[in-house]
This record gives structure tokens, C-alpha cells and sequence, in this order.
């Protein structure tokens, strides 16, 4: 469904990547890591079409992405607090973008009800994000992306924002509503766990000029639980190998730290 080849981006005299190529297959769940500065934003930035990539081809059902911003894609942030309009409600969020494609108002509210369902809060669409925690509301910007049924999800670090007990229900949330509805989803983390216990393969970024350095099938259950599949003997193997590799690339303090932990 999407196809990265030999994408590079430099910003005036820093080389940000050079090379990058990799495939998100339908259906999957596809997870980036990589050091700070590596271009993982910029990446996702080229990928929806927000920005032109200095070379390399990105192709999205076989048509070129170049500058353009593909309809039947979503972007969720990090930061929900300037994703959401304060001014409309939780269901007018969800349904604003909604309004660009060709439903009938009865069809667009029945997207609307039904998304904020999936997302738990289907008795917060009065709600202005003010009214809501941080973790509801990035629940708002999840269940926006998912009410427009987008081909693919672009996600950038879309749980950092949140305390760790909310990051861990909005990442059930994600592998459930992914599981029952057929998303293809392409999501950035820092976070090593994260990408392993989320992803149907991590790709791994080197430190810039960032290049590819490993695109690893995650051979786990499809079904994961956040006590037992994080103490299965594969999920810290695997930890382990993603985090030999981000060390290996001779990245960040952080990455360092995380490695010699193992
Ligand atoms: N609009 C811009 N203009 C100039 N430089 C930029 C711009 N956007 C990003 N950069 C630079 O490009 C590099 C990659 O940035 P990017 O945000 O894509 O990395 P990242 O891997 O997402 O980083 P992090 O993990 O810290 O969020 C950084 O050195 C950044 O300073």
C-alpha cells in the first residue's frame, strides 16, 4: 500500500536522511524508532504530503505523494492540545474533517456516534477538550482519525504526552480497534517497548544522516496483554536486539542508557 524508495531530506547543510526505504503492506501496523534528529517526523511530514522530500519516491496505492496530501490518509500528533479546536465539541472535532467527504449528515453522525464509541467516550461528545484529560482528548484525535476510515494512519509519537497507565490503555486501544476494523498504520515512537509491543515489524533508523538500519518482523501473538506479552522471553529478546541496534548506530545518551539496561 506504501512505498518509501531511497528517500533523502537535508535541511540547508544538515543531512537529515539519506536512503530510506521501506513498505507498509495492508493492514499492518508498521512501528519507526530511531535516535533523536534521526527525521522521523520529517518522514511522516513527507510521507502525508506536508513537505517535498529532496529525492527518493514515496507511492501510496501505486500514485506518487509529492507535496500533496493524499484524502484517504490520517495524521494523528503528539500533542493533543493543539490537534483538537477548543471551540468545538469532542463530536464536532470528529466531525469536522468529516465534512470533506460525501456523506449525508445522518451517515456523518452515525460515523461520528460510532467512532467515539470505539474510543470509549461515548458519553463525552458534548464535551469541549478543556473539559477533558489529556489522555480523553488524544482519545478524540484517535477516534477522528478513525472516523474518516483512512487508508492509512500516520502516527507521530501519538502517546507521549500521556501518563504511562493512560499510554498503555490508548496502546490496547489501538491494537483492538486495529484489530476489528482493518487499520494499516505507519506509527513513530521513541519508545523501544513501545514499537515491540505495538508493531507487525519495527524499522529502525540509524542517527542522522539516518539510513534504514534493521526492519524486523515482530514474531509475537497478534494478541498482546500489557503484563505477559512484556515478560515473554520473545518480547525482550526482541527489546534487546532493537536496542543492540539503536546502540550500534551510536545514537543519543537516552538510546545508551536504554541499551546498557539490558
Ligand atoms: N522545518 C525545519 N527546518 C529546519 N530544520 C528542521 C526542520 N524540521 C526539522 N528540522 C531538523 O531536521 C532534523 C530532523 O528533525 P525531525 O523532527 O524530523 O527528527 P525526529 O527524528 O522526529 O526527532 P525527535 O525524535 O527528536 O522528535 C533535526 O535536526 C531538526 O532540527
Amino acid at each position: 500500500m506504501l512505498d518509501v524508495t531511497g528517500l533523502g531530506h537535508a535541511f540547508g547543510a544538515n543531512q537529515v536522511f539519506t536512503d530510506i526505504s521501506l513498505t507498509v503492506n495492508e493492514g499492518e501496523l508498521v512501528c519507526i524508532v530511531g535516535p533523536s534528529g534521526c527525521g522521523k517526523s520529517t518522514l511522516l511530514r513527507s510521507i502525508s504530503g506536508l513537505m517535498t522530500p529532496k529525492s527518493g519516491e514515496i507511492l501510496l496505492h501505486g500514485q506518487p505523494v509529492r507535496g500533496k496530501v493524499p484524502g484517504d490518509l490520517a495524521v494523528v500528533f503528539q500533542d493533543y492540545s493543539r490537534s483538537l479546536y477548543p471551540w468545538l465539541t469532542a463530536a464536532g472535532n470528529v466531525e469536522f474533517p468529516l465534512k470533506r467527504l460525501k456523506l449525508t449528515t445522518a451517515e456523518r453522525k452515525e460515523r461520528v456516534r460510532e467512532a467515539l464509541e470505539w474510543v470509549g467516550l461515548a458519553d463525552a461528545g458534548k464535551k469541549r477538550p478543556r473539559q477533558m484529560s489529556g489522555g480523553m482528548q488524544q482519545r478524540v484525535a484517535i477516534a477522528r482519525a478513525l472516523a474518516y476510515r483512512p487508508a492509512l494512519m500516520l502516527m507521530d509519537e501519538p502517546f507521549a504526552s500521556v501518563d504511562a497507565q493512560t499510554r498503555f490503555e490508548l496502546e490496547d486501544l489501538l491494537l483492538r480497534v486495529r484489530r476489528e476494523h482493518d487499520c494499516t498504520v505507519l506509527l513513530v515512537t521513541h519508545d523501544i517497548d513501545e514499537s515491540v509491543y505495538l508493531g507487525d515489524r519495527v524499522v529502525v533508523l540509524s542517527r542522522p544522516p539516518a539510513t534504514v538500519a534493521a526492519d524486523m518482523k515482530v514474531e509475537l501473538p497478534a494478541q498482546r496483554d500489557q503484563i505477559k506479552t512484556r515478560a515473554s522471553e520473545a518480547f525482550v529478546s526482541l527489546r534487546s536486539e532493537v536496542a543492540r541496534l539503536l546502540h550500534g548506530s551510536g545514537n543519543s545518551e537516552e538510546n545508551e542508557t536504554e541499551a546498557a539496561e539490558e
